[in-house]
């Protein structure tokens, strides 16, 4: 755990919860809230915390339903807020099932300001679609379109000076929203995720490493703990990425509390020892499009 002294502008000391999932979802939240209580006290320069996806809740088709709640009105919302501002700190709250006005439901990631203000609200925009062969990789289906709406637009927060893309887990997998949100000017990306035991070990890092690579930033995911138990086993290894596609920090698969700086100086460094932004041909990209 590093406690460097983060006054500095240009470092962020960001906590990331690997949390134990369960289908209580008011015991949920209070445990999300206590242990982010529990790490400001330990570490005074505490100035992000983040959770998993569908922290609040089962992370199950056939749940979503049950436990969606609307934002930012509803009871986990509302608790988020509170928090953010008792301990004057943002909270990027993870995600949870978000249900509209006119009954959708989302993904939804909400990102709460020092002063309590909702900042952000993600909504997945590349719902989980998976069908993978039971002989493949202990097989994997997942329709998350069966329950859910996507989301239609990226979201960018200010986390101080630094701006900071947001995606959702399977989001991850797009290259185009992660050069979007470098376009715009981030140097992070948060993806709360949930990724699964089967295509974990063969690409969670591998996405995680060439989304900071091609985009030169921090890529920060923050998984549930792992529970044997449960219809669906996340993979667990929340990971911190640095811009320079080294892996920082990583978490096993049970749950686990990690707390890190940020050193946003590392950004700039890479940009422009390996300045690849300024390189890219954009002119041999837009002819090869023509002609396709
Ligand atoms: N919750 C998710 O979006 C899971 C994504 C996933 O496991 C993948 O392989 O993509």
């Amino acid at each position: 755990m590093s406690k460097g002294n983060n006054s500095n502008s240009n470092k962020l000391t960001l906590a990331v919860l690997q949390l134990p999932g369960g289908s209580n979802v008011s015991a949920n939240v209070r445990q999300a809230v206590e242990h982010i209580a529990q790490l400001k006290a330990a570490n005074p320069q505490l100035q992000l915390a983040i959770l998993p996806e569908s922290f609040n809740g089962p992370y199950a088709i056939e749940e979503f339903g049950k436990h969606a709640e609307s934002v930012p009105d509803g009871p986990t919302c509302r608790e988020l807020s509170q928090l953010a501002k008792k301990l004057a700190i943002y909270i990027i709250g993870g995600s949870i099932i978000e249900r509209d006005a006119n009954n959708k439901l989302y993904n939804t990631c909400t990102v709460w300001s020092p002063t309590g203000k909702l900042i952000g609200r993600h909504r997945k925009i590349h719902l989980f679609t998976m069908h993978i062969e039971p002989d493949q990789l202990g097989g994997v289906y997942f329709d998350e379109s069966a329950a859910l709406t996507a989301g239609n637009e990226p979201t960018v927060v200010e986390i101080g000076p630094h701006k900071v893309g947001i995606g959702i887990c399977h989001d991850k997998r797009f290259e185009e929203l992660a050069r979007i949100y470098r376009n715009m000017g981030c140097s992070m990306l948060v993806y709360p995720s949930a990724f699964c035991i089967c295509q974990g070990p063969m690409h969670w890092e591998l996405l995680q490493r060439a989304r900071a690579h091609d985009n030169q930033l921090f890529v920060v995911t923050c998984a549930p703990a792992r529970n044997n138990m449960s219809g669906y086993v996340a993979y667990g290894h929340s990971m911190i990425v640095d811009p320079w596609a080294r892996v920082q920090r990583e978490a096993g698969d049970g749950f686990e509390l990690m707390v890190e700086e940020i050193d946003f100086n590392k950004v700039d460094e890479v940009r422009r020892q390996i300045p690849i932004y300024k390189q890219r041909r954009t002119d041999v990209y837009d002819l090869a499009r023509a002609s396709t």
